[in-house]
């Protein structure tokens, strides 16, 4: 027996071909598994006008033919005749959402260049419509050469037409695949913006708006430039709104400090409290006003639409870096901590596409490091404008982060080259409609956000804190003896210290490099309180953090320090989540390597030039 014609129901993810395929086919449908694959095969049978029976195949959707997950390598590999356990197709439905028509006609196109009998189902003209968008079938199908055919597959209309025009173009049998040649996806998706253009009939002002700022924001000269334009202001935002909120928090803390000293008597729970507790987790709750600023400006992004469209941007950047383009959502939840961002890497197929994006998401500045950077630079970088408004405080924050990036792509390319080397498939993804960001939501995220830092300032960074205040109050010093040279911290330090001391750093840094393992902000709050169990009674007990620092750090170890936070050695829950996303201790312990290396590296040249030009 002859086996039944084989249509193939494809297009990209969300088009509605399952909606489609589910109004042809009725109930006659079986699911089963492609062979050796976990990608599900759901046919169907479809009878056509003179009896003759068809079976259906509901595709995974896919953005091009080039594959980016096992579902689309099915979905090629069908269309191609290559797949195992199915037969080659003999025709051909391509479904497109008509509100989505650019970017759904780049698929379409690839798949129409493969010579099959064709059919495309104009889909979701009601949403189009609702939107404010009407479209000519005629012009599509003039400028696709196949018939395209209108429907809305969850009401069934134009499921009649379609089923006549499948009746028309299976009676009379052509056949035959091309070979398929990679496509020039840039030339496509020009042309399929080209068409989907020529095809409106009236397009609403909304969706006429949307174009025209997407012409400005994505045009490959201005667009780069806006977006780094919307990130030089963000970090300028952060120091310049939060001095007010900030400066209310550490007036909080002191009046708190001032009163548990007033209502205790000298002694070591005095000292747990003033030094241990508030000196640490004050030192790093202050930071709440910039973190919260931060992410205003990440939410606000990404409710607006502008997200995905700064990832369009960065796709050519990332591609040159050797990293895939769906590295940069992970990359970029890296900004707010890599735990989550490495999570996110599940997205990306390719093995080694994923671990090199594993391996240089600590690079990408965590908000963790944000205390750390914020601390030094009120402390050694004058707060002066350098002309047209910019604050240089702001400059070199947007600096270290420039730093940070620049440090993950080198690093991917070198990577690429070495360790990592081949693999790699092209990304694709849509562009969402432009929105006013809702006020709930932003609230909403701000709030959870700062619940977030509040519950580890109160758990992971107290107890690391209180941790060291112990270290470095015991053994008590002897009289005239520095309390903290004589405390356990303070060996371990100088056992870091040795490491550590041609690059710059001092005794106290070395005491924080480790207790920052738990946490970056530690780096802050460990300071905060060996400085305050240091300091002891004296009068400079509240003086501000960053004052002691001025006193006692010359400008060349500060900049050294900022050039080691870049790179620093991950906190140990990055360390965690990558053994757990690898499968093993290897990665983990290469990236800590090479990262501790890079720290090492970048933070002595910076001591050193900084030394050289006198400082
Ligand atoms: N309003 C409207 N909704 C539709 C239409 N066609 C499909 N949908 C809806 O769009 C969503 C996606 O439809 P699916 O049929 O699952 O899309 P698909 O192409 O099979 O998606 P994948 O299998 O994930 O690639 C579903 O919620 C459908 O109910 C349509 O013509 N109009
Ligand atoms: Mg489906």
């Amino acid at each position: 027996m002859t086996p039944l014609p084989l249509v193939a129901v494809a297009g990209n993810p969300n088009a509605g071909k399952s909606a489609l395929f589910n109004a042809l086919t009725g109930a006659r449908q079986k699911v089963g598994n492609y062979p050796g694959v976990t990608v599900e095969r759901k046919s169907g049978r479809l009878v056509l006008a003179d009896g003759r029976p068809v079976e259906m195949v509901d595709l995974p959707g896919s953005y091009s033919l080039e594959p980016g997950s096992p579902d689309e390598a099915v979905t090629r590999d069908v269309l191609l005749g290559r797949q195992k356990g199915e037969r080659a197709p003999d025709a051909l439905v391509i479904v497109v959402d008509a509100s989505n028509l650019d970017n759904h006609l780049r698929f379409a196109l690839q798949l129409i260049e493969l010579g099959l009998p064709t059919i495309v189902a104009l889909n979701m003209v009601d949403l189009a419509k609702r939107d404010g968008l009407e479209l000519d079938a005629k012009v599509l199908e003039a400028e696709l050469g196949v018939p395209v055919i209108e429907t809305v597959a969850v009401r069934r209309r134009g499921i009649a037409e379609l089923q006549a025009a499948l009746d028309d173009m299976l009676s009379s049998p052509r056949c035959g695949v091309h070979e398929h040649a990679p496509s020039d996806l840039v030339r496509l998706q020009r042309r399929a913006r080209d068409i989907a253009k020529a095809a409106v009939l009236r397009e609403s002002p909304v969706r006429l708006w949307t174009h025209r700022l997407d012409s400005v924001l994505l045009h490959p000269v201005v667009g780069p430039l806006i977006l780094a334009a919307v990130l030089f202001v963000m970090f300028q935002a952060v120091f310049a709104w939060s001095e007010v909120p900030v400066s209310w928090i550490e007036s909080f803390v002191a009046w708190v400090g001032q009163g548990v000293t007033d209502l205790l008597p000298d002694g070591l729970l005095r000292s747990l409290l003033v030094d241990g507790v508030l000196g640490g987790v004050g030192a790093v709750i202050v930071f709440l006003p910039q973190i919260l600023i931060l992410f205003l400006f990440i939410l606000l992004l990404e409710a607006s639409g502008y997200m995905v469209r700064a990832a369009f941007l960065m796709d050519k950047l990332m591609h040159g870096a050797g990293l895939s383009g769906r590295a940069f959502i992970p990359l970029l939840s890296s900004f707010a901590c890599a735990v989550p961002g490495i999570m996110a890497t599940r997205t990306i197929d390719n093995p080694k596409d994923r671990l090199t994006t594993i391996l240089v998401a600590p690079l990408m500045t965590c908000s963790a490091r944000l205390p750390v950077y914020t601390l030094i630079i009120a402390a050694f970088i004058p707060d002066r404008s350098v002309g047209y408004g910019i604050g240089l405080q702001g400059l070199v924050m947007f600096g270290l982060y420039i730093a940070g990036v620049s440090g993950a792509l080198l690093a991917s390319l070198a990577l690429r080259r070495t360790i990592t080397r081949g693999g790699g498939g092209a990304f694709m993804m849509e562009l969402p409609k432009y929105q006013m960001p809702l006020l709930k939501d932003v609230v909403i995220g701000l709030y959870q956000r700062a619940v977030i830092f509040l519950k580890r300032a109160g758990t992971i960074i107290l107890g690391t804190t209180v941790l060291l205040w112990a270290l470095a109050s015991f053994p008590q010093a002897k009289p005239g003896q520095s309390q903290v040279e004589a405390s356990i911290a303070g060996h371990i330090g100088d056992g870091i210290y040795q490491v550590v001391k041609p690059i710059g750093f001092n005794r106290d840094i070395s005491l924080a490099l480790l207790p920052a393992m738990a946490a970056r902000e530690v780096a802050v709050s460990a300071i905060g309180t060996v400085y305050s169990i240091d300091s002891g009674d004296d009068a400079s007990a509240n003086v501000a953090l960053e004052d002691k620092l001025r006193g006692r750090w010359s400008l060349a170890t500060a900049l050294a320090f900022l050039a080691w936070f870049v790179f620093a050695p991950q906190c140990i829950s990055t360390i965690a989540v990558t053994r757990r996303e690898t499968n093993g201790w290897k990665w983990p312990l290469f990236m800590v390597s090479y990262l501790f290396v890079l720290a090492y590296v970048a933070a002595g040249a910076t001591y050193w030039t900084a030394v050289a030009l006198g400082l």
